[in-house]
C-alpha cells in the first residue's frame, strides 16, 4: 500500500513544473533499519546519547523495559530524588520567569518572585507510591508483529516515529500487574489461532490492532478489543464478535467483568476517541474503591492508574484544601474525570462543580456521586427507618447526594461556569492532562473574585509552567484579576520506574495592597477609639 501511495506521489511530482524546471522524484524504500539508523544520525545531531545497532548488546526484554520503565535500573529511592529534583527545577523557573518579566504595573503583586533564594515556596519531601512493581490498572497493548514476524501483544519496541514497528510480549515490564500480563498472553494465543492477521502499522493492512486492560483494586476487569473492519463481511464481523465473548466468558480462564470492542480503520493508533465503543459482553464498566468511596468507571474515562498512590495524592489535596467547616465552600472540580476528586471532598463542602470533556466521564461522575451519597445515608436511613416507617420515600427524597453539579464540556467553554461560582469561600482544584488547561481557564479563574484559592495537580510540570506563569503573573490587560503565588509543593510518584510524576501546588490570591493597608489602617482606628473609650 505505502508503495503504490508513494508511486502516485512521484507521477504527480513528475507532472509538475516549478519556475519553469520540470520536477521529478524517485521513490526509495525504507527498511526499519534504514530508519532507525536515520533517526539514530538525527539523535547524534542534537547531542542526544543514541547506541549504534551494531553496539548494542542489550537482549530484547532489556530494550522493551527502557523503552516502557526508563528507570528499571535505578533503585527506587534514587527514582524519587530525581523526579523531585525535576519539580523543583521547573518551581525554581517559575520564580525566575516570574522575577523576569518586563513592564510590570505593581511590583507588589509579585514580591514573593524577589525575595531572596531560588525556590518560590515550601516544597515538601517527596512522596513515593506504596506500591512500585505492577501497579498500572490500565494498560494499552499494540497488536502487531515481533522480530521473527509473529503475531504479538505488547508494546512496541522503540517508537513508532523511529520506524520501530516490532511488538514484543510484556513480561519483563515492571509496572504492568500480572493479571494485565495473563490477558496478553492469554489474546496472543487466540490471535495466533486466527485466521485473521495482526495489524501491519507500516502496511495498514490486517485486523487485530489493540488491546486494552483495565484491571482494578476490586478484581473488576475490563477488556477492550479494537479491531480494523475494512476487510471484514458484516457476517464476519458479527461471527468474530461472537467469537470474542465465548473465548473470553468460557475458555480464557480470566475473570472478565466486561468485554467492549472498538472498530477502527483510522490511521492513528491505539484507542481513539473517534469512533464509539461496543459492549458486548457485561454492562460495559468496572468499579475501583478510593478513600472510602466506590467509583464506577467506563473504557473511555480517565481513571488514575496506581490506586494506593491515587489516595495518598487525593488525600494530601483534600488536607490542602483545609474546608473551613464554619464557611460555605463550593468546590471547582476542573477536568474532573469520573469526579473522584470532588465526591472524596463532598460531603465536607457546600457546593461542588465538576468540568470535564469526556461525555462518558461525566455520566460516570454522576453516577458516581448518587453512589457515594447514598452509601453514606444508609446508616442514617436503617436508624429513622425504624423510627418512622412512613418517612421512608421522603427521607430518601431529601438523602440523594444534591450538592453536585456536572457538566460535560471543556473547561473553556464553561468560563462562566468558573467565573459565576460564588461563595464565602471558592476553592478550584485543577487536575489538566499533560500540556495544562487552555490560558482563557486560567484568565477566568483569575476573574473569578470568590476563587481564594488553586490546588493544581500537574502530571508534567514541565508543561504546566506556561499555566502557573499565567496564575502568577500581574495583573496586566490580557491577565486581568490579581494573581495568585505558590506557597506549598509537593512531588507524589504516580509512576515508579518510569520518568513521570505528580507535582500537587498549592497558588493563594494575593492580596490587594490597598485592602490590606485598608484593613490595617481600621484595626488602628478601632485600636486608638477602644482606648479613648476607656480613658
Ligand atoms: C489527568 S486527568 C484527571 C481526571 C480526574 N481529576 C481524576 O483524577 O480522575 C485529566 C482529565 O481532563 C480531561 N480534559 C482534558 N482536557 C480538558 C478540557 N479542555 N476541559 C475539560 N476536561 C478536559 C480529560 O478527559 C481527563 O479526564
Amino acid at each position: 500500500m505505502r508503495e503504490a501511495q508513494a508511486a502516485d506521489a512521484v507521477r504527480t511530482i513528475s507532472q509538475l513544473t516549478y519556475k519553469g524546471q520540470k520536477l521529478s522524484a524517485e521513490y526509495t524504500p525504507q527498511t526499519e533499519t534504514d530508519v532507525r539508523e536515520n533517526s539514530a544520525r538525527k539523535g547524534k545531531k542534537k547531542g542526544k546519547i543514541m547506541i549504534a545497532e551494531e553496539d548494542d548488546h542489550r537482549t530484547p526484554d532489556e530494550k522493551l523495559a527502557d523503552q516502557v520503565t526508563p528507570l528499571w535500573k535505578v533503585d527506587y529511592e534514587t527514582q524519587l530524588v530525581k523526579k523531585n529534583r525535576n519539580s523543583i527545577k521547573q518551581l525554581i523557573s517559575l520564580k525566575r520567569k516570574i522575577a523576569e518579566l518586563k513592564n510590570v504595573r505593581d511590583e507588589s503583586q509579585i514580591d514573593w518572585a524577589y525575595e531572596k533564594g531560588a525556590l518560590p515556596c515550601e516544597v515538601l519531601d517527596p512522596i513515593g507510591s506504596p506500591v512500585t512493581e505492577g501497579y498500572r490498572t490500565k494498560c494499552e497493548f499494540t497488536i502487531g508483529y515481533n522480530l521473527n514476524r509473529e503475531p504479538t501483544v505488547g508494546f512496541l519496541l522503540g517508537l513508532y516515529r523511529d520506524g520501530v514497528t516490532s511488538v514484543l510480549e510484556p513480561s519483563a515490564c515492571l509496572n504492568v500487574p500480572d493479571v494485565a500480563k495473563k490477558i496478553a498472553a492469554v489474546m496472543n494465543e487466540y490471535i495466533k489461532k486466527s485466521d485473521l492477521p495482526a495489524y501491519d502499522r507500516v502496511e495498514k493492512t490486517g485486523v487485530w490492532r489493540t488491546l486494552m486492560t483495565k484491571t482494578q483494586s476490586t478484581g473488576d476487569v475490563l477488556i477492550l478489543v479494537q479491531i480494523r473492519a475494512a476487510d471484514l463481511t458484516a457476517e464476519r464481523l458479527q461471527q468474530e464478535k461472537d467469537s470474542l465473548v465465548k473465548f473470553w466468558n468460557e475458555d480464557s480462564g480470566v475473570n472478565v467483568t466486561t468485554l467492549v470492542f472498538q472498530v477502527w480503520d483510522g490511521s492513528s493508533n491505539g484507542m481513539t476517541d473517534k469512533a464509539p465503543i461496543e459492549v458486548l459482553s457485561g454492562n460495559g464498566y468496572i468499579h475501583e474503591n478510593l478513600l472510602g468511596n466506590r467509583f464506577r468507571l467506563s473504557a473511555s474515562a480517565f481513571f488514575q492508574v496506581n490506586t494506593p498512590a491515587t489516595e495518598i495524592l487525593y488525600a494530601k489535596c483534600a488536607e490542602w484544601c483545609a474546608i473551613d467547616p464554619t464557611k460555605k465552600t463550593t468546590l471547582l472540580d476542573l477536568c474532573c474525570g469520573t469526579g473522584t476528586i470532588g465526591i472524596t471532598m463532598a460531603k465536607s463542602v457546600e457546593h461542588v462543580i465538576g468540568i470535564e470533556m469526556v461525555p462518558e466521564a461525566i455520566v460516570d461522575a454522576k453516577v458516581n456521586a448518587e453512589l457515594n451519597g447514598t452509601c453514606v445515608y444508609i446508616y442514617i436511613y436503617i436508624y429513622i427507618y425504624i423510627l418512622m416507617r412512613v418517612c421512608t420515600k421522603l427521607f430518601f427524597y431529601f438523602a440523594d447526594i444534591k450538592n453536585v453539579t456536572y457538566y460535560a464540556s471543556k473547561v473553556e467553554d464553561k468560563i462562566n461556569v468558573v467565573t459565576d461560582a460564588v461563595n464565602e469561600e471558592v476553592i478550584a482544584v485543577l487536575d489538566p492532562p499533560r500540556n495544562g488547561v487552555h490560558a482563557s481557564v486560567i484568565r477566568a479563574i483569575r476573574d473569578a473574585k470568590h476563587i481564594s484559592r488553586v490546588i493544581y495537580i500537574s502530571c508534567d510540570s514541565k508543561q504546566a509552567i506556561d499555566n502557573f506563569i499565567a496564575l502568577c503573573r500581574p495583573t496586566s490587560n490580557r491577565f486581568r484579576g490579581m494573581p495568585f503565588k505558590p506557597v506549598r509543593a509537593v512531588t507524589v510518584d504516580l509512576f515508579p520506574h518510569t520518568e513521570h510524576c505528580e507535582l500537587m501546588v498549592e497558588f493563594v490570591r494575593v492580596e490587594e495592597q490597598e485592602e490590606e493597608e485598608e484593613e490595617v489602617k481600621k484595626e488602628e482606628d478601632a485600636e486608638v477609639k477602644k482606648e479613648e473609650g476607656k480613658a
